[in-house]
């Protein structure tokens, strides 16, 4: 079973929410990457979401922007990630989806992409810049068991294309909480809980939640709704002001799991 899937299963069965992370790959540097992805599967983190930089990263906003621009000063590309993840799947097994723009996957190769994604247990990919109408090619190398899962994007303007995102979607259903790009500060749609309630009612599959959410208490008023939600680009500027120090970034992991779940 897909890594993301099994892992949602059981925290359902556990009457539990799901922690989902937003991290750019090759930061502070490769390594340390692979150590703070260990610390976050110690933590509790339950899904990773792993930024795979690209030059031109027309959904995020600033925090994640220059991210992304300071991993590929470090030269960080995606052979290099899936040599990263190869090698850490040795003793790791966090759900992992990446997140990253098409034209990264084009000048890969499309099929030799999710061969390698399914060969090194890549379980799920969000690809921010590939709409529903033009993930044909793609979809046609995703049916093998190992083979990563499509994670839909839904938004609060979504509303009658939501069946058709939703009909053979896999592993989570992605809500975006605003329009606009990551890390917005101006707080979630203003009818975020009737739209995240549509969606739940429509979805068989679970319902994350993400864009602008900094602790559990940002989500307390739509928990129900929703079975989990992810934080990006406050992790990583958590990550950098604490230096990349793994206590620190395990403790806020801790802390979040724990309220969500109260
Ligand atoms: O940064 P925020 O506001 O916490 O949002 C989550 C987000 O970072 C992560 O899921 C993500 C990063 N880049 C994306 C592009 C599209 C959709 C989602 C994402």
């Amino acid at each position: 079973m897909n890594r993301i899937e099994a892992k949602l299963a059981e925290l359902k069965s556990k009457k539990e929410k799901a922690f989902i992370t937003y991290m750019t790959a090759g930061l502070p540097d490769m390594e340390g990457c692979q150590k703070i992805i260990k610390a976050q599967e110690e933590a509790g983190t339950d899904i990773l979401e792993l930024g795979i930089p690209f030059s031109d990263p027309v959904a995020d906003g600033p925090v994640i922007q220059d991210a992304s621009y300071r991993s590929i000063l470090k030269g960080t590309n995606l052979t290099k990630v899936f040599d990263m993840v190869k090698e850490l799947r040795n003793s790791c097994e966090i759900p992992i989806v990446f997140m990253m723009y098409y034209n990264t996957i084009l000048h890969y190769g499309v099929e030799k992409f999710v061969n390698t994604c399914s060969e090194i247990g890549i379980d799920g990919l969000i690809i921010p810049d590939l709409p529903f109408e033009e993930q044909g090619e793609l979809k046609q190398y995703l049916g093998d068991e190992k083979s990563p899962v499509l994670i839909q994007l839904v938004s609060p303007v979504s509303k009658e294309r939501v069946p058709m995102l939703l009909k053979d979607a896999r592993g989570f259903v992605y809500c975006v909480s605003s329009m606009g790009v990551t890390g917005q500060a101006s707080g979630f749609h203003k009818n975020v809980e009737n739209y995240l309630a549509e969606v739940k009612n429509q979805s068989d599959i679970p319902v994350m939640m993400g864009f602008g959410i900094k602790t559990a208490k940002d989500v307390e008023n739509v928990k129900h709704t929703i079975d989990g939600c992810i934080v990006g680009s406050h992790f990583i500027q958590l990550m950098e002001d604490a230096e990349y120090n793994i206590e620190k970034i395990k403790n806020y992991i801790i802390e979040f799991k724990k309220q969500l779940n109260e």
